[in-house]
């Protein structure tokens, strides 16, 4: 676990905050308060603030360390952004259970989860959340506020572009990349390039709109 033994606030209190402050406490981490609303009506053990300028002053206050604890990529990125820029401490922040190369490059504010795993001269941008049994190979390149959903692989190489979602058990094969503000779907497959905002499915991928035209071609007719 990166960032000493002060305390830590935790921005965001809905489920993937139950699952970093549990990430942190594993970790023999003090966690001082989370921030937010709980949109499950879900009661906290640690004080809640009432909102993200409430936790900035605490944070600089006390010198506690931040993170960002918010399924939203664009809402994580924003704010990791926003606690870097005030000079606030935002460590990335490693289960007890991961394995995270000493060879590997983590920005600030990235959160890899229990059992994941991050492979040597693999770079990870900032905000980035490796969730749950996650595993990014070596040589990978993953952008700013990428999400790497539970059980999903990038393979040796792969790269994905800032923001995008790589969905739930997902594969990227080596040395495939996908782009900027793209879905990769619970599941899939991907075997070839996907664009910048592209959502893809199955195995292989395939944006839904492909298999929906493929699938609505006339029988026996020419494409
Ligand atoms: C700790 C945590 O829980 S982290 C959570 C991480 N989240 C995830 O991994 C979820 C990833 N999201 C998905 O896979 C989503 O289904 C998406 C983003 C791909 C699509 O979501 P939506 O845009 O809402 O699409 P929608 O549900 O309307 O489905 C559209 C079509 O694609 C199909 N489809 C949707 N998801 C998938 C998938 N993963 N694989 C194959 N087909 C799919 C649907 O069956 C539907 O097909 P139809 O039109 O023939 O009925």
């Amino acid at each position: 676990m990166t960032g000493g033994e002060t305390g830590w606030v935790v921005l965001g209190a809905g489920g993937h905050a139950r699952s970093v402050v549990d990430v942190l406490e594993r970790a023999g981490q003090t966690v001082v308060a989370v921030s937010g609303d709980s949109p499950d009506g879900e009661s906290w053990h640690v004080d809640v603030v009432a909102d993200d300028r409430a936790a900035f002053e605490l944070i600089a206050a006390r010198g506690l360390h931040a993170v960002v604890a918010i399924g939203s990529n664009p809402a994580r990125t924003r704010l990791v952004r926003e606690l870097v820029q005030r000079g606030l401490s935002v460590p990335p922040v490693v289960a007890s259970t991961a394995t995270v190369s000493t060879r590997s490059i983590l920005g600030a504010g990235t959160v890899v989860l229990e059992h994941a795993h991050v492979g040597p001269s693999s770079r990870l941008g900032d905000a980035v959340v490796v969730n749950t049994a996650a595993v990014v190979e070596h040589d990978c390149s993953v952008g700013v506020g990428v999400h790497v959903a539970p059980g999903a692989v990038l393979l040796g190489g792969a790269s994905v572009g800032d923001g995008t979602l790589v969905g739930s058990g997902a594969r990227v094969l080596p040395l495939v990349s996908v782009g900027a503000g793209a879905t990769v779907g619970a599941g899939a497959v991907v075997t070839r390039h996907v664009a910048d905002g592209e959502t893809v499915v199955g195995a292989p991928a395939t944006t839904p709109a492909t298999r929906a035209t493929r699938d609505d071609r006339p029988l026996g007719g020419t494409p």
